[in-house]
């Protein structure tokens, strides 16, 4: 049996922070509701949110730091101890899925408030959490609705915005990556999934310099494309359309590198040498990422050419089971310089 849960309610607009009032009572979510936040989001949206919603329900604020097991647990436990029949995630990729996984261990709805537009997880079923050193996916559940305030989107730093792109055009070779181990590993394929993947990352192609103005109609683009790839992976019942070898390899920087890029950076720039490895048209991948101001080499990402290139080596043992270009011995050390220096990133 093959079960997709999608979000019943998106709303896209300019001021949102209290429309969740009107979305938990169109939806009936009960009357105990938990504001999850980080440091920065707690006062870019998130006590608006709380303030918001204390007229109408009961509300409490829990501050989260990053996407551990160890938050998860730790939401888990204020849920129970707390009764709360609903959660709001109000953050970054981290925070939302925090949220994600709490909501799906306790049984009880999340609302994703998205403050960035850094990563294809909005929407998402799947929830990436870091557990005894390394992140991968697990499965969860998609948020009950999604409330993307254009206006506290836009408060981001432009980075972030960049780094969506970054995730977006990684469904190139997160596609690739799904169709060979279809071939060769007889791997459950969806091609409608993977054809709403790709549409999203033709559309950062297409409207990279629409996109690199920075301004409203550019994060209505870029989360409305995001929202898309988190319905694709929906679809599929994985992350597969969106998640292949790049970000294996922006997994094995995060476990590796003393400070890692976004997420977003990391898997952009892993797109570009996956793409040559598959013998893809790499220096569209370069191109697009230039245009829109995303980091596409070692230097722009901040980190030492050094764990770019153990990173490279290490990747395919994230994940053994999700087959890539990597295969199941990942890249000899001579190998990954190759990509690596023919593609310009280090
Ligand atoms: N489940 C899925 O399908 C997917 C999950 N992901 C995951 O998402 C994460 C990446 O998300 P990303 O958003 O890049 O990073 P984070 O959620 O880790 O956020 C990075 C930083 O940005 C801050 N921030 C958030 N919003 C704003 C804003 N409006 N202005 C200024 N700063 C802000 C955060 O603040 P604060 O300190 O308050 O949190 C945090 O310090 C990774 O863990 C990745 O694995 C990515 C793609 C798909
Ligand atoms: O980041 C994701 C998709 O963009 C989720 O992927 P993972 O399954 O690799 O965590
Ligand atoms: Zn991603």
């Amino acid at each position: 049996m093959h079960l997709m849960q999608l979000p019943r309610e998106v709303l896209l607009g300019g001021d949102l922070k209290g429309e969740v009032v009107n979305v938990a009572k169109r939806l009936g979510l009960g009357r105990k509701a938990l504001v999850l936040y980080g440091r920065h989001t707690k006062k870019i949206a998130g006590r608006e949110v709380e303030e918001n919603l204390s007229g109408e329900y009961e509300v409490d604020g829990l501050p989260v730091k990053g996407a551990t097991m160890e938050e998860v647990n730790r939401t888990l436990d204020e849920i129970r101890e707390g009764e709360f029949d609903w959660l709001i995630a109000v953050g970054g990729g981290s925070i939302i899925d925090v949220a994600k996984l709490a909501s799906f261990k306790a049984g009880v709805p999340f609302i994703s408030f998205p403050t960035t537009a850094s990563h294809d997880g909005i929407a998402s079923a799947n929830a990436s959490i870091k557990d005894l050193g390394t992140k991968t996916s697990v499965k969860a559940v998609p948020p009950v609705a999604v409330i993307a305030d254009v206006r506290v989107i836009k408060t981001a730093p432009y980075r972030y915005l960049a780094a969506g792109v970054g995730d977006m055009i990684s469904n190139l070779t997160a596609v690739k990556d799904w169709q060979l181990a279809h071939r060769i590993k007889g791997e459950y394929y969806s091609e409608y999934a993977a054809s709403l993947s790709l549409m999203s990352a033709k559309m950062v192609i297409k409207n990279a310099d629409i996109i690199r103005l920075g301004n409203e109609e550019s994060v209505r683009k870029v989360v409305k494309g995001l929202i898309s790839c988190g319905v694709a992976m929906s679809i599929a019942g994985s992350s597969r359309p969106a998640s292949g070898a790049e970000h294996l390899f922006s997994h094995a920087l995060d476990a590796i590198a003393p400070k890692p890029a976004l997420h977003g950076e990391q898997v952009g720039v892993g797109t570009i040498i996956m793409a040559y490895l598959h013998g893809m048209k790499w220096e569209r991948v370069r191109e697009t990422l230039k245009r829109v101001g995303a980091p596409t080499n070692a230097y722009e990402l901040g980190i030492d050419p050094e764990y770019i290139i153990e990173a490279l080596t290490i990747a395919h043992t994230i994940r053994p089971e999700r087959y890539t270009i990597l295969g199941k011995d990942g890249l000899t050390r001579e190998a990954a310089e190759k990509a690596a220096k023919i593609t310009g990133v280090v």
